[in-house]
């Protein structure tokens, strides 16, 4: 059974999250999807195809991980596969986010290798699990693609080889997870900074 005042605050999350991030410029035109976690099987997650700056709450459908809608006729994201892997394999994982950024866009296009490595970044501690700008993190980088069972998978076994708390998808966006919305929300905005940080340097070294 789905806990409805549960559902109403992830309802409300994700309509207040979208309104933030399309006026930070991180989901235009229909781009992005967000989801919270309801329980070990079910979570809240856009319908495709909306706005997801003007959203409402009847926009927030709610699906397995396998992507089933529970209650509803709405269509659940192209993308929601990737929400519901993110939570089967990551019990901590309460919220993720996925955006469509310039910064995003661009260096995962710039970095033609898998994985985007960041370091020396004070703000990279922004990001859960990391304590230091010492630290090595690792944003792996997986080829675009409309096959989202395949990337799903694909996901599910790089994250089985490497700790990570986001992924980019390249020339198309990030994906971010964190334990509630707001954790989420900062990692959007550090890890935005952190690209935008690693374009510049990029540029200027080129
Ligand atoms: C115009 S954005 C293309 C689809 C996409 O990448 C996206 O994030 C939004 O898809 P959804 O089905 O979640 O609306
Ligand atoms: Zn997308």
């Amino acid at each position: 059974m789905i806990d409805l005042e549960q559902l109403a605050r992830a309802q409300q999350a994700i309509v207040e999250a979208g309104r933030q991030l399309y006026a930070a410029g991180q989901v235009p035109a229909t781009g992005g999807n967000f989801s919270v976690r309801l329980d070990g099987s079910h979570m809240a997650v856009t319908a495709s195809g909306r706005h997801k700056g003007r959203l409402s709450v009847a926009d927030i459908m709610v699906t397995d991980f396998a992507t089933r809608p529970l209650g509803s006729s709405l269509k659940p994201s192209d993308e929601a596969r990737l929400h519901g892997q993110l939570y089967e394999d990551l019990s901590l994982a309460g919220a993720v986010l996925h955006t469509h950024s310039k910064s995003a866009t661009l260096l995962s296009r710039v970095e033609r290798s898998d994985t985007l490595w960041l370091s020396g970044y004070e703000l990279q501690k922004a990001l859960e699990g990391v304590a230091s700008h010492d630290a090595r993190v690792a944003v792996p980088i997986f080829d675009n693609t409309q096959d989202i069972a395949a990337l799903a998978d694909a996901v599910r076994q790089r994250l089985d080889e490497q700790a990570c708390c986001a992924y980019l998808i390249r020339g198309h966006g990030l994906y971010t997870w964190a334990r509630d919305m707001n954790a989420c929300l900062r990692h959007v905005e550090a890890l935005d900074f952190l690209f935008d940080c690693e374009l510049e340097l990029r540029r200027g070294l080129s």
